[in-house]
């Protein structure tokens, strides 16, 4: 029970947190779906005061119909252009996801004007909640899906509370067309809401755990290449506004082969473990350490490469005095790791560049006897 507690508790944190940067660059990707499909579903609904028209309905209603189709043409648009601009505006999902319940809300307010029951018993009109809610799973960001989900419950709560309220006799609430509104019919609408609400939630939650294990190292735990790949243009631009410099350092543990052809698979893996806990220790705060391939690693610094040396020099330097027992009795095993540095911008203004840079001096380090750090060209 105590556990279950807990679980729910740390469900409920990681949605209402502000995703990481891959969470929110995948949140910007489904927010572009959300506003292409939200200006199909738009153009779509142009046809309907034209199938009204045709049908032998009042020009009013053509009308109304007609005005309400081309307002939510201009906001689907507008939704469109903005989010194009991926990722400029933070208040954009919240903005659309608030755009989308309330349309729903202001066409129910326009049928209750017309005529009460239908502003609350409307079924088709009603699930424009339950779709804005779940598309809310696209921007995987639970904030958007609680924020969506509340909102359309309010609004939808307020609406009925008015419309009970302005119903001067019980006939006014029953529909030959809507049937009858009762209070309990109305509580299990906002109850559905609730339900649909805490659904898409956990949708989000769960697929915000499986990017987040896309993008990690089952070994080590450490972010992996593709966590890499998406984070680091994000840190490149952060760095060229700040006209500050960054190293990265691409750090290849010596001799592996040897650890696992003399002791077995399994002591290979401990050993790498036995790395990245002498890396993670001694790596600062705000450096990143990523494993990109077996036994291969980057160490982002942020610091010109002339000070990144002499602290990937110090990190393997201590490395070679916390030997490795690869059996427990057994000598302990002196590890060691070569290393190729790059300087970004001045060697490279993207990943694979400074990559290659790094991957060129990493094979001189090993050519030149291993267990070293070079940070230029000989
Ligand atoms: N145990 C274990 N071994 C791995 C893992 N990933 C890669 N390897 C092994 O690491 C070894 C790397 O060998 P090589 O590329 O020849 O490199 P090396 O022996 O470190 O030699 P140098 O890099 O030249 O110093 C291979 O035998 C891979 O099978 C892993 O996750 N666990």
């Amino acid at each position: 029970m105590h556990a279950t507690g807990g679980r729910l508790r740390d469900i409920a944190i990681a949605l209402l947190s502000r995703p990481d940067e891959i969470m929110l660059e995948v949140g910007a990707g489904g927010e572009l779906l959300v506003a292409r499909l939200r200006a199909v579903l738009a153009a779509m609904l142009l046809l309907l005061p034209l199938a009204n028209a045709l049908g032998g309905g009042s020009v009013k209603e053509t009308m109304i119909g007609l005005g309400g189709a081309l307002f939510v043409n201009v906001f689907a648009q507008l939704w469109l252009a903005l989010a194009r601009q991926r990722r400029q505006f933070r208040w954009l999902p919240f903005a659309s996801a608030a755009f989308d319940v309330s349309a729903t809300t202001l066409v129910l307010i326009a049928l209750a004007m017309n005529h009460l029951p239908a502003g609350l018993n409307s079924l088709i009109v009603w699930c424009g909640y339950v779709l804005a809610i779940l598309l809310t799973a696209l921007r995987s960001d639970g904030r958007i899906t609680l924020f969506a989900g509340a909102l359309a419950i309010v609004q939808y709560g307020a609406l009925a509370l008015v419309v009970f309220a302005l119903a001067s006799s019980p006939e006014q609430l029953l529909s030959s067309d809507y049937g009858a509104v009762t209070a309990g019919s109305q509580g299990q609408r906002v109850l559905l809401l609730v339900m649909i609400t805490l659904i898409t939630a956990m949708v989000v939650y769960r697929m915000q755990r499986l990017i987040e294990m896309s993008g990690t190292d089952g070994l080590t735990r450490l972010p992996n290449r593709t966590w890499l790949l998406h984070r680091i243009p994000r840190l490149f631009e952060s760095v060229r506004q700040d006209g500050d410099s960054l190293t990265l350092a691409l750090i290849d543990v010596d001799h592996f082969k040897r650890i696992n052809d003399s002791h077995g698979h399994h002591a290979g893996d401990r050993a790498l473990r036995h790395v990245v806990a002498v890396l993670r220790e001694l790596s600062e705060p705000g450096e990143w350490l990523a494993r990109i391939g077996g036994q291969e690693f980057v160490l982002v610094l942020r610091k010109p490469i002339g000070t990144a040396w002499e602290r990937v020099d110090a990190i393997r330097r201590a490395l070679g005095e916390r030997p490795f027992e690869a059996e427990r009795g057994a000598d302990a095993m002196p590890l060691s790791f070569s290393a190729g540095l790059a300087g970004f911008p001045q060697e490279g203004a993207d990943l694979s560049r400074l990559l290659r840079r790094a991957d060129n001096r990493l094979q001189q380090a090993k050519l030149q006897g291993r267990n070293r750090v070079i940070a230029r060209d000989s």
